[in-house]
């Protein structure tokens, strides 16, 4: 059995990154880089105003000055601004030449000699320096950075309309078993729905990936092999159930026959032993369990992690969030047990009623933590690492969003 640590960096030091290819900006929403960008001008691009006001001289601190124009954001200008002689402007609007500063407009008073300016005048109040946000030259990208709607915003605010992104990892799924049917089937009495398909599915997609459902096979060897082999352009298959020693558990078997390389084949897991990786050519393949809430803990912590080194991310690692257990937990030690559980933003609370055979506790769980061998017992308060499932916490109550008080 192998050690989920050394399973996972099975999985990171062999799994590399899928093809790439060139997209505009606004279609790489979700992406990974596979190119560093740099900023290719400074930003901003010139010295402008933060206020609406005037463009004045220090020396003119507590004097009245003329002001004739108005400097607009987008104008172009050769205005000065001249002791006795400042420049109305807007935010935005490029600094005219011989201006210290921006007095906003509140603060200062129209008289029947001109504009009446505060007494004190900082050098450089309210201008916005030409590059202080982003310098020319500045990487703005890192190979490897995902592409969220933040740094679309830096792409987009330097003027680049394209990007070498990483692929979208394939993903092909189909599931084993005689006694599965799709939602959209007639069910027998002696049948079950088939939910893990459409579990992996939608989480691979979830997670950035294209991912197809090629239908269930039946537990013989010719059907496994026959789905396979119609998989193998694809960069992951990921199929649940037959992976047991029943004698009806063939998916192993039928991998092998066709030549797959195993990485690992069972570990050291509560639930999840069976859990098998390898690849055929360079197809990587996931066996999980057929025991629904087994198959999703175990994507969570291995498909996860093979779908974040396809997509070629620079930090492929599951970062786990530090907090507080919220009730005292018992444990059935001797074993890397994985429990599922919700983080409310202050305390994970370990699910009552979860078995690796159950769909139910799947709707409440966005987080896991993976207890050791020797602890029987949790308490508490005390520290727990959580694996995030979806960290993107809203509250059913209005909560303190204030760092003091
Ligand atoms: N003698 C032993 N029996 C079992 C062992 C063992 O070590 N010795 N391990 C148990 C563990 S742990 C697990 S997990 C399961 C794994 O079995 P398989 O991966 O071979 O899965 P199946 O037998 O095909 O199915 C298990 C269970 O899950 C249901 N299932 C299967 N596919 C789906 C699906 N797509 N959607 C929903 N439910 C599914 C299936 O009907 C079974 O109830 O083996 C234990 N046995
Ligand atoms: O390990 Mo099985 O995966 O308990 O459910």
């Amino acid at each position: 059995m192998t050690p989920i640590k050394e399973a996972l960096e099975l999985i990171h030091a062999n799994v590399k990154p899928v093809k790439t290819e060139i997209l505009p900006i606004e279609s790489a929403l979700g992406r990974v880089a596979a190119e560093h960008k740099f900023a290719q001008f400074d930003l901003p691009r010139f010295d402008n105003s933060a206020m609406d006001g005037y463009a004045v001289t220090m020396a003119d601190a507590g004097g009245v000055i003329k002001s004739q124009d108005t400097i607009f954001a987008g104008n172009e200008s050769d205005l000065k601004v001249t002791i006795g002689n400042g420049v109305k402007i807007m935010t935005g609007a490029v600094m005219p030449e011989g201006a210290d500063a921006v007095i906003p407009v509140e603060n200062t008073t129209e008289t029947e000699d001109g504009i009446q300016l505060p007494d004190t005048i900082k050098r450089g109040a309210n201008i916005r320096k030409k590059g202080e946000d982003i310098t020319k030259g500045e990487q703005i990208v890192n190979f490897g950075d995902t592409i969220d709607a933040y740094l679309l915003t830096l792409l987009a605010s330097q003027g680049i309309t394209h990007i070498r992104v990483f692929c979208k990892p394939t993903v092909t799924v189909f599931a084993t078993g005689h006694e599965l049917k799709m939602h959209f089937e007639k069910v027998e009495a002696h049948q079950i729905y088939n939910s893990n398909a459409p579990m992996f599915i939608a989480r691979s997609n979830e997670l950035g990936c294209e991912a197809k459902f090629t239908g269930s096979t039946a537990d013989t060897m010719e059907s496994i092999k026959a789905h396979i082999s119609s998989a193998l352009d694809s960069d992951l298959i990921i199929t649940s159930g037959g992976v047991s020693v029943g004698d009806a558990d063939f998916t192993k078997d039928a991998f092998k026959e066709l030549g797959m390389e195993v990485l690992f084949s069972k570990v050291d897991i509560k639930p999840g032993k069976p859990t098998t990786v390898g690849r055929i050519g360079k197809t990587w393949i996931v066996n999980l369990p057929g025991n629904p809430s087994a198959a999703a803990v175990n994507f969570e912590i291995f498909a996860r992690s093979i779908i974040n080194r396809l997509q070629g991310k620079n930090s492929p690692y599951i970062a786990p969030i530090v907090t507080k257990l919220a009730k005292d937990r018992k444990i059935k030690p001797g074993k890397f047990s994985v429990l599922m559980g919700r983080f409310d933003g202050e305390k994970f609370e370990v699910l009552e009623k979860q078995g690796p055979g159950m769909v139910s506790p799947l709707k409440s769980t966005d987080g896991l933590i993976i207890v050791t061998p020797e602890v029987d017992t949790l308490k508490e308060g005390d520290l727990v690492r959580v694996i995030p499932l979806a960290y993107n916490p809203t509250s059913k109550e209005s909560l303190n969003l204030f760092t003091t008080v």
